[in-house]
């Protein structure tokens, strides 16, 4: 049985405490591998380790050197593909499919894009006058934060913790990760390529373990942590920022949502359909940027629904080596739980079941895994909590709507405001829509393009702060400015 070990200080080691858990695959339910759950002890170990490096040669090399290595470390990630492709779909379950065009190119896009970046950003400066008529240079410098912790999900392990290791590193930053406890094999594989690329010990260190009174708390409440950029649930996210209250340190969050898609009735009604579709299904429904609330105008109502349905009903649910597969289990059997328990309430709420609704039959080989139906209801009232809160399952509620106001009330009434997407042909429209979305994303026909120089994060109770191309370094980065009296 593989066993998983913390990567410390360029090492891979085992808890002192000898306390392991099981990681489960949530294709068959079968016992993948046994993971070391770090005690203080080992996230002591980490950040020791990351502050020890930050003093030395990847704190004083140059932006151009880190940026060599960096580009290293995502070729290493590139000539690996497959080991991290059949890693990361081991602990997700998701479709090879789906893993081979995002999950992993993106991890390796994500060192590349913020290492050149970084070769490219001016910083400011102002000239002043002065009484004496001499006058001041102002100039901002740059400097890396510290040690960062990162606290990643299990729903895209490797892009979703690399989007934050790619910028923190390339600005000259030391971290500890913590991945998911669902996911903990990615992470671990990244340690042996930051090693094989040059990374010096102790700046990429990895502890795992579970949230609460395991490595993610031990993490959070470490004082000599400088930041902590975290991605998963909200109710996580305001415990983290507490946490990270004491001692001042900063946070960037990127959390929940319960997205809309407003379909109007001048879109392109194929590219709505084929949009809606992956935005409601794609990675079994298991995306913060999914769409669980789908309002579309009324004349093309009936027409929607029965598209959509058509769409659910032809995805072919399957385990990532089937090549005809573009569904995968849910993350967990714990997760399906919360899944079905909103299916249930849908049902008790008094929805229209459009399709799905419950477990599809899986070859006795499977039967062990957290298959879920993707599910399409209509029919709930505004304020049923199928409509108010993230299931984060392949599902959507689909509501009808008689005008452009009316819509984006709806689209804006909720707490959350993560991301959106806006179906129409009417150019007008789309930019005025838009504008007045509430959302720190909206997408005009189209799903999950992604420019990774854009502002990403959401607003709302979807997040604090923004990362992506320059945004990023607002936050990896401490700005100092220098004034200097001429
Ligand atoms: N906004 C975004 O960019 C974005 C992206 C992906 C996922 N998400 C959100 O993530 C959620 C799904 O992911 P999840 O279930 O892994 O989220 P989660 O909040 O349960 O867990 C995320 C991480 O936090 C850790 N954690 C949990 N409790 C903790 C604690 N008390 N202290 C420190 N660490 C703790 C977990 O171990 C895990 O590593 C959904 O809500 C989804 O919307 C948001
Ligand atoms: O599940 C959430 C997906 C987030 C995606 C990104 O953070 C990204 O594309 O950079």
């Amino acid at each position: 049985m593989k066993e998983i070990k913390h990567f410390i200080g360029g090492a891979f080691v085992g808890s002192a405490s000898g306390k392991l858990f099981d990681n489960v695959s949530p294709a068959n339910g079968q016992v993948i591998g046994r993971v070391h759950e770090a005690g203080r002890a080992e996230v002591d170990a980490a950040v020791k380790a990351a502050r020890a490096a930050l003093k030395g040669p990847w704190g004083k090399m140059t932006v151009a050197e880190r940026a060599e290595i960096l580009h290293r470390v995502a070729d290493g990630i590139t000539a690996r593909f497959d080991e991290f492709l059949e890693a990361e779909c081991l602990d997700t379950g998701k479709p090879k499919s789906l893993a081979s065009h995002i999950d992993i190119p993106r991890g390796a896009a994500n060192f590349k894009v913020f290492a050149d970046l970084l070769k490219n950003v001016a910083n400011e400066a102002f000239e002043m006058a002065t009484p004496d008529g001499a006058g001041a240079l102002n100039y901002g410098v740059r400097r890396p934060k510290g040690v960062i912790g990162v606290i990643s999900p299990w729903n895209l392990p490797l892009l979703l913790m690399t989007w934050k290791v790619g910028p923190a590193l390339a600005c000259g930053n030391c971290v500890v990760v913590k991945p998911s406890e669902e996911t903990p094999l990615t992470a671990t594989l990244l340690g042996e390529v930051m090693q094989a690329a040059g990374v010096p010990a102790g700046v990429y260190n990895v502890v795992h373990g579970f949230g609460g009174d395991s490595a993610g708390a031990f993490l959070t409440e470490h004082p000599d942590v400088d930041a902590y950029t975290f991605t998963g649930e909200t109710g996580t996210g305001e415990t983290i920022m507490r946490a990270a209250a004491k001692g001042v340190r900063q946070v960037s969050l990127e959390l929940g949502g319960k997205n809309a898609g407003i379909v109007f009735a001048d879109c392109d009604l194929d590219k709505a359909i084929e949009g809606t579709l992956r935005s409601a299904f794609a990675n079994c429904g298991q995306v913060c940027l999914g769409t669980e609330r789908v309002y579309v105008e009324r004349p093309i109502f009936d027409a929607f629904v029965a598209r959509l349905k058509a769409g659910a009903e032809a995805l072919k649910i399957g385990e990532p080596n089937d090549p005809e597969a573009n569904f995968g289990p849910l993350i967990s059997h714990k997760h399906r739980e919360k899944v079905l328990s909103y299916y249930q309430q849908a049902v008790d709420d008094g929805a229209t079941v459009v399709t799905g609704g419950g477990v599809p039959e899986m070859p006795a080989h499977l039967a062990g895994g957290a298959w879920v139906q993707p599910t399409i209801w209509t029919g709930l009232a505004d304020d049923s909590a199928v409509v108010t809160e993230e299931i984060f399952g392949p599902c959507c509620h689909i509501r009808p709507f008689d005008s452009e106001e009316e819509a984006i009330e709806l689209a804006n009434s909720l707490p959350y405001g993560l991301a959106s997407a806006i179906w129409t042909e009417n150019a007008s429209r789309a930019h005025r829509v838009a504008g007045q979305i509430e959302a720190g994303i909206v997408w005009v026909n189209s799903w999950f393009l992604r420019d990774l120089r854009t502002a990403f994060g959401g607003s709302k109770q979807s997040g604090i702060g923004r990362e992506g191309g320059v945004h990023s370094l607002e936050f990896y980065t401490e700005l100092k400015n220098i004034c200097v009296k001429l």
